[in-house]
């Protein structure tokens, strides 16, 4: 797909890795409606993007949930709700990419599955965020935590990538800290 001038609405656009996307799909000349739930964080993304993009970029309050993430294809018993509704986003996005509907809207469904990435959200991986009750166990996880996180423009690339090869529906793209993306291979069941 060619981005420029297309609309983007991203949903989580405030910060982190929406944040990135947003700027990344500027860059390529799409219009962007940034979307969160934080209205002070978002206004000031707008704004700062604003100087640059000019009326390409606007922002409006909404409450949604939820993004992939590496969590969404492998276990990890640090968080298990979490990673639980990440393994739902899985299923739902490959579901409703198979749909007989396809034909008629055209809408492909992708996700991307990052390992950690260097946002606010990471935070959580700590004793503060154990005893916020984010995590458990952080005496066995603080290890993994150590090697150091993606930086979320290089999600925001891979991100660009999957929207512009027009081949991909119903793909799990995983982002490893170390080595290139790659494709989530599934099992096939008959
Ligand atoms: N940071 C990481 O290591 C990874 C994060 N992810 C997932 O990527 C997504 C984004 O993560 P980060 O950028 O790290 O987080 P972040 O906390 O830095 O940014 C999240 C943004 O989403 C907004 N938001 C939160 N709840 C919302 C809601 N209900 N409706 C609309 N906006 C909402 C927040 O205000 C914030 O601007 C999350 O779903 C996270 O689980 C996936 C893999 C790795
Ligand atoms: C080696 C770990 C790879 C982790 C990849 C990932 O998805 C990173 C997530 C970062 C932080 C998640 C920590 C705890 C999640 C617990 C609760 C989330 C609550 C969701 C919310 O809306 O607040």
């Amino acid at each position: 797909m060619i981005i420029q001038d297309k609309v983007a609405f991203v949903t989580g656009g405030a910060q982190g890795i929406g944040r990135a996307i947003c700027k990344a799909l500027l860059t390529k000349g799409a219009k962007v409606i940034i979307a969160d739930i934080n209205v002070t964080e978002g206004k000031s993304t707008a704004s700062e993007f604003a100087t640059e993009y000019a009326d390409n970029v606007t922002f409006i309050e909404c409450d949604v949930t939820n993004q992939e993430s590496v969590e969404g294809i492998m276990p990890f018993f640090a968080c298990p709700s979490y990673c639980a509704s990440k393994y739902g986003i899985v299923g739902f996005t490959r579901s409703i990419a198979m749909s007989p509907d396809f034909d008629l809207h055209k809408v492909r469904m992708n996700c991307l599955c990052p390992d950690m990435v260097d946002t606010p959200m990471i935070s959580r991986f700590s004793k503060e965020g154990e005893k916020k009750g984010f995590i458990i166990h952080y005496d066995h996880v603080k290890d993994a935590v150590k090697q150091p996180p993606l930086k979320p423009p290089a999600v925001a690339d891979v991100f660009i990538d999957l929207v512009e090869d027009e081949s991909k529906n119903g793909a799990a793209l995983l982002i490893p800290r170390k080595g290139p993306p790659r494709d989530i291979e599934f099992p096939v069941y008959q």
